[in-house]
C-alpha cells in the first residue's frame, strides 16, 4: 500500500487499487472516526449486534422465543421507501423517462458532495463487499456498500452474500464492483449523544446508471439503505440487463410439483406489499401439489442456450412485510422466523420479550409495547405494529426452500404471473391470449398503493411489471427491452402469462377470494392450461376459468361466490380503457408498437 494513503486505511485487508482509492475518497469526504472492513463472520455479527443493543438501536428478543434475534424501532418518519426522493441521474433526462425523478448528474453530484461532506463525523464507516447472486456465477455481480449504520451492516449480512470471500474474489478477478455509498446523514459532534435511530429529515436515494453507482442519504430503512436490494438488484441491474440482454425483475420464484411428480417453475411480479412473499411461501390447500420456494422479491432472468427462460434469485434473505404474516396465512414464513437469527423492524413487543404484529395470531395479546415504544392494548385504536413493519430472515431457514435456489444456473420458468391489488375489474385469473398480450398485461398492470412507500395508501396507479419504482431507465425502453429479449426465446418454451388479482372485493366489502394457501388452486389451473387439460372461457381480455375448471375441493365457497371472483365484467373494462389510453400517452412515443397494438385489439374486442 502506498504510504500516501490516509492513516485510517492502514488496516485495509486488500490491495485492490480501485477499491482502496474509492474508500479513501469517501473517507476524505465523509470524515468518519474509524473504518471497519466487514468480513461477514459470526464474531463480527455478535460485535455489531452487541453494540447496537448497547446504543439502543436493537432490543434483544427472548432467546427462548426468538434465538439470536433483535427488534429495531425506526424514527417514525423513516418507515418506508421514499419514491419522491428517489432519482435516476442519467446523462440525458430522456433516458430516465417519465416514471423517474431526474436531475443532471453533475448538479446532483455537487448537491450530494455537500450533503456527504463530514456526514460520518463521530461514526464508524463500514465497508461491505457483497455479491448479488452467486459468487460462482458465470458473471458475478459485485458491489461494495459503504455505510455509517451498523444496523445496515447486520441486515446486509442476512440479505446478501458479504464479506471476506467476496472481497477475495473481487480482488482476484480484478472485478468491477458497484460503489454504493450510504449515510444516515447524522454526524455526531464531539460529546454529542447518539439517538437509537439516527437519520436525516432530508433523504436522497440516487442512482447514476451510466457509471453504475449509488448514493443514498438520510434514511436507515430497508429499501432506501440496504443498497444491494432495490437500488442495485433492481434499478442498477435493470440498466445492466438492458445493456447485456437479460431481465432484472420485481418477482418471486416458486417451484410447483404436481401429484404425478412433474415440476414447474413460476415467477410472479406483484407491486410492493401485494403478496409476493406469501405466494412464494405458499402452503397449498389442494391435495398432492407441492410448493417449494426459490425467491420472494427479486428475480434475474435470461434466455438460455435452448431459448428457455432461466431465473435466479440474487438475494440471500427475506425482507418481508410482517403484518398479515401468521400461522394461518403463511406458516412457512412463521417457521423460518421462529428459527431466529432475524432482525424485526417496527413490529410490536410482547411482555415476554417476543414480537407481535397484526395478523400474526388470531388472538390479540392483551398488552403490548407498540412500535413507537408506547403501552398498547386492543382498544388503542391504532395498529401495534407499523403497517410496513418487516422481518429480515436468512432464506436458508425456510424448510421448503427448493434445492435449485443454490444453483447459479437457476430454473426454467414455465409461467409468469402479473398481479396487483384491485378492488374491482380484474378477475381472479386471466390467461393472456399470447406472449405479446401477456407483455401488454404487464405493461398495464395496476394496483392500489401500499404502506411500502411513503405517501397515500389505496390509490390505484399503473405499475408496469410491478417495477414502477424500480426501472432504472425509460419505462418505454424497458418494455421494449422485454419485447426484444424475448425475441431470442424458443417460442415453444416461452412461459404462459397470467394476470391475477387476490384482492377483488364483493358488494359487502369482503375479499372475493380467500387467497393465501387457496391461491394454489389458481396455480394448478395455470399449469393445467399449460398442459391443455383445463377449460376456460374466452373473453375480450383473455381466458378466464370456468367455475368447473378450478379445483374447489374442500373450499368453503358457493359456485356463485366463485363466479364473483373469476367473472369478467364488460362494463368495468369499458370504464378501464380511458385510463389505459392515458397511461400509454404518458410514454411519449417510447412504447413498442406491439404493445400499443394490443390496446387497439382490446378496444376492438370490447366494442
Ligand atoms: N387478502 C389477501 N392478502 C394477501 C394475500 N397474499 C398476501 N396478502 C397480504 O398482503 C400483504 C403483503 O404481502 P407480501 O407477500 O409480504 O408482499 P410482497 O409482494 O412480498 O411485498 P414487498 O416485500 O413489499 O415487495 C400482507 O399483509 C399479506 O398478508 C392474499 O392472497 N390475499
Ligand atoms: O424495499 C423495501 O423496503 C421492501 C420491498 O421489498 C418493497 O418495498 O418492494
Ligand atoms: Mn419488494
Amino acid at each position: 500500500m502506498s504510504d500516501t494513503r490516509l492513516p485510517l486505511l492502514a488496516e485495509a485487508p486488500t490491495t485492490y487499487e480501485p477499491l482502496l482509492s474509492w474508500v479513501e475518497e469517501v473517507a476524505e469526504l465523509t470524515k468518519p472516526d474509524r473504518i471497519q472492513w466487514v468480513d461477514g463472520s459470526e464474531a463480527e455479527y455478535r460485535q455489531l449486534t452487541d453494540e447496537l443493543v448497547a446504543s439502543g438501536t436493537l432490543t434483544r428478543l427472548n432467546p427462548e422465543l426468538f434465538p439470536n434475534s433483535f427488534a429495531a424501532f425506526s424514527d417514525p418518519a423513516d418507515v418506508a421507501r421514499v419514491e419522491e426522493q428517489t432519482f435516476i441521474c442519467s446523462k440525458n433526462e430522456r433516458d430516465a423517462g417519465f416514471t423517474n425523478n431526474w436531475m443532471d448528474p453533475d448538479a446532483m453530484k455537487e448537491k450530494l458532495n455537500g450533503l456527504f461532506d463530514g456526514a460520518m463525523r463521530g461514526r464508524t464507516m463500514y465497508v461491505i463487499p457483497f455479491v448479488m447472486g452467486h459468487l460462482d456465477a458465470e458473471d458475478p455481480k459485485f458491489g461494495v456498500e459503504i455505510t455509517d449504520s451498523a444496523y445496515v451492516v447486520a441486515s446486509m449480512r442476512i440479505m446478501a452474500r458479504i464479506g471476506t470471500d467476496v472481497l477475495k474474489k473481487i480482488e482476484e478477478t480484478r472485478a468491477f464492483f458497484v460503489p454504493a455509498l450510504h449515510s444516515v446523514g447524522a454526524p455526531l459532534e464531539e460529546g454529542q449523544e447518539d439517538v437509537p435511530w439516527p437519520c436525516n429529515p432530508e433523504k436522497w436515494i440516487v442512482h447514476f446508471p451510466e457509471e453504475r453507482s449509488i448514493w443514498s442519504y438520510g434514511s436507515g430503512y430497508g429499501g432506501n439503505a440496504l443498497l444491494g436490494k432495490k437500488c442495485y438488484a433492481l434499478r442498477i441491474a435493470s440498466v445492466m440487463a438492458r445493456d447485456e440482454g437479460w431481465l432484472a425483475e420485481h418477482m418471486l420464484i416458486l417451484k410447483l410439483t404436481s401429484p404425478e411428480g412433474k415440476a414447474y417453475h413460476i415467477s410472479a411480479a406483484f407491486p410492493s406489499a401485494c403478496g409476493k412473499t406469501n405466494l412464494a411461501l405458499l402452503d397449498p390447500t389442494i391435495k398432492g401439489w407441492k410448493v417449494e420456494t426459490l425467491g420472494d422479491d427479486i428475480t434475474w432472468m435470461r434466455f438460455g442456450k435452448q431459448g428457455e427462460l432461466r431465473a435466479v434469485n440474487p438475494e440471500a434473505g427475506l425482507f418481508g412485510v410482517a403484518p398479515g404474516t401468521g400461522w394461518g396465512t403463511n406458516p412457512n414464513a412463521m417457521r423460518a422466523i421462529a428459527k431466529g437469527n432475524s432482525i424485526f423492524t417496527n413490529v410490536a413487543l410482547t411482555d415476554d420479550g417476543g414480537v407481535w404484529w397484526e395478523g400474526m395470531t388470531e388472538e390479540v395479546p392483551a398488552h403490548l409495547t407498540d412500535w413507537k415504544g408506547n403501552d398498547w392494548t386492543p382498544d388503542a385504536g391504532h395498529p401495534a405494529a407499523h403497517p410496513n413493519s418487516r422481518f429480515c430472515t436468512p432464506i436458508d431457514q425456510i424448510d421448503m426452500l427448493a434445492p435449485e435456489y443454490f444453483s447459479p444456473e437457476g430454473v426454467e420458468i414455465n409461467a409468469i404471473l402479473f398481479g396487483g391489488r384491485r378492488k374491482t375489474t380484474i378477475p381472479l385469473v386471466t390467461e393472456a391470449r399470447s406472449w405479446a398480450n401477456g407483455i401488454f398485461m404487464g405493461a398495464t398492470l395496476s394496483s392500489e398503493t401500499t404502506a411500502a412507500a411513503a405517501g397515500a395508501v389505496g390509490v390505484v396507479r399503473r405499475d408496469p411489471m410491478a417495477m414502477l419504482p424500480f426501472i432504472g431507465y425509460d419505462a418505454g425502453d424497458y418494455l421494449g427491452h422485454w419485447v426484444k429479449v424475448s425475441g431470442k426465446a424458443n417460442p415453444a418454451r416461452l412461459p404462459k402469462i397470467f394476470l391475477v388479482n387476490w384482492f377483488r372485493r364483493t358488494q359487502d366489502g369482503g375479499f372475493a377470494w380467500p387467497g393465501f394457501g387457496d391461491n394454489s388452486r389458481v396455480l394448478k389451473w395455470a399449469i393445467e392450461r399449460i398442459e391443455g387439460t383445463a377449460d376456460a372461457v374466452e373473453t375480450p381480455i383473455g381466458f378466464v376459468p370456468t367455475a368447473e375448471s378450478l379445483d374447489l375441493d374442500g373450499l368453503d365457497m358457493t359456485p356463485e361466490q366463485v363466479q364473483e371472483a373469476v367473472r369478467f365484467d364488460s362494463d368495468e373494462w369499458k370504464a378501464e380503457v380511458p385510463g389505459l389510453e392515458e397511461w400509454f400517452d404518458r410514454f411519449g412515443g417510447s412504447l413498442p408498437k406491439s404493445i400499443t397494438a394490443e390496446l387497439d385489439g382490446l378496444k376492438a374486442r370490447l366494442s
